[in-house]
Formats: C-alpha cells, structure tokens, sequence
C-alpha cells in the first residue's frame, strides 16, 4: 500500500474474510507494513463474514493473541459487532492522538498548534481592525 495511507492514521483496523483463509495468512503481512510506517497506532483485528458460518466463532485465530491485538468476530451483513469496532477504534485513536510520544506525532502536534496559533492571531487582528473607529 502507497506510505500516504499511512500518513497522520491514528488507528488501523485490520480485516479479515473468515471464509478465504489467504486472507488471514496475508495479516502478518499487512501488519509488518503497518509497523514499518505506524509503529505505535492502536489496530483492531476483524474476522468478518461470521454469518457465513456461525460456528467459525469457536475457532481461535491466533495472529491477534500473538501480537495482543484486540480482536472481534463481525458481521458486515448482519451488523454483528460492527459499531462496537468502531466505536472501539475511534475511541483508541483518539487516545492515542492525546498521548502519543511517537517522533513525528508530536511533529504533527507542533505544527497543528502552531497553524492554530497563527489563525487565532489574525483573527483577533481582523478584530480589532474592525473595530478602530473610522474603519470600514
Ligand atoms: N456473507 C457476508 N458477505 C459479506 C460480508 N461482508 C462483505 N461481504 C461480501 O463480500 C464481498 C466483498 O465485499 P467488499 O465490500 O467488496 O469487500 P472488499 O474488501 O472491497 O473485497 P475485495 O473487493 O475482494 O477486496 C461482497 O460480495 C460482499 O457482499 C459479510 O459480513 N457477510
């Protein structure tokens, strides 16, 4: 996957098809490349397609264990545990946006404050000019 996909992600949901097992198998792969560029984003692993086949849920997918993932039997067709992943991925996202000490996050924070710092300054510029007497 092009690295810009990867650029300012705070989490990752990784997904896959319970029923194609090379899909599975091409997790460790997603999963070095994610590292490679997101060493420290929260990533949530997905087994869908649970309604397939019901019974796929007393297996045990090991990839997510191994790597103290938090993993989650979905449904994309019957909605099966579909908020909960999100929910759950944006709320994990949005603490790890507050705490991250990852190089390039707190880069990222820098400037996102700087630029607002500078916005706000030239509001409050505009403000006053428009409130000198005489001004347009
Ligand atoms: N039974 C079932 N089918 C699903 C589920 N989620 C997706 N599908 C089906 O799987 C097929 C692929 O779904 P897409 O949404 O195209 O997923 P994708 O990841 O873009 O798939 P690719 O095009 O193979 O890369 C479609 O026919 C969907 O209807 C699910 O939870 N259960």
């Amino acid at each position: 996957m092009h690295p810009s996909y990867y650029h300012k992600s705070h989490a990752c949901i990784m997904v896959f098809d319970v029923q194609r097992k090379i899909t599975y198998k091409n997790l460790a792969v997603w999963y070095q490349e994610l590292r490679q560029y997101r060493p420290e984003i929260p990533c949530l692993v997905v087994a869908n397609k649970i309604d397939a086949d019901v019974k796929v849920t007393q297996k045990s997918f090991n990839f997510a264990k191994k790597q103290a993932l938090p993993f989650y039997f979905v449904s994309a067709a019957d909605g099966t545990n579909v908020v909960k992943v999100f929910r759950d991925a944006i709320q994990m996202a949005l603490a790890y946006k507050k705490n991250s000490g990852d190089f390039m996050d707190e880069v990222m924070r820098e400037l996102e404050n700087f630029e607002l710092e500078n916005k706000e300054e030239s509001s409050d510029k505009e403000e006053t000019e428009e409130s000198k007497p005489g001004s347009a």
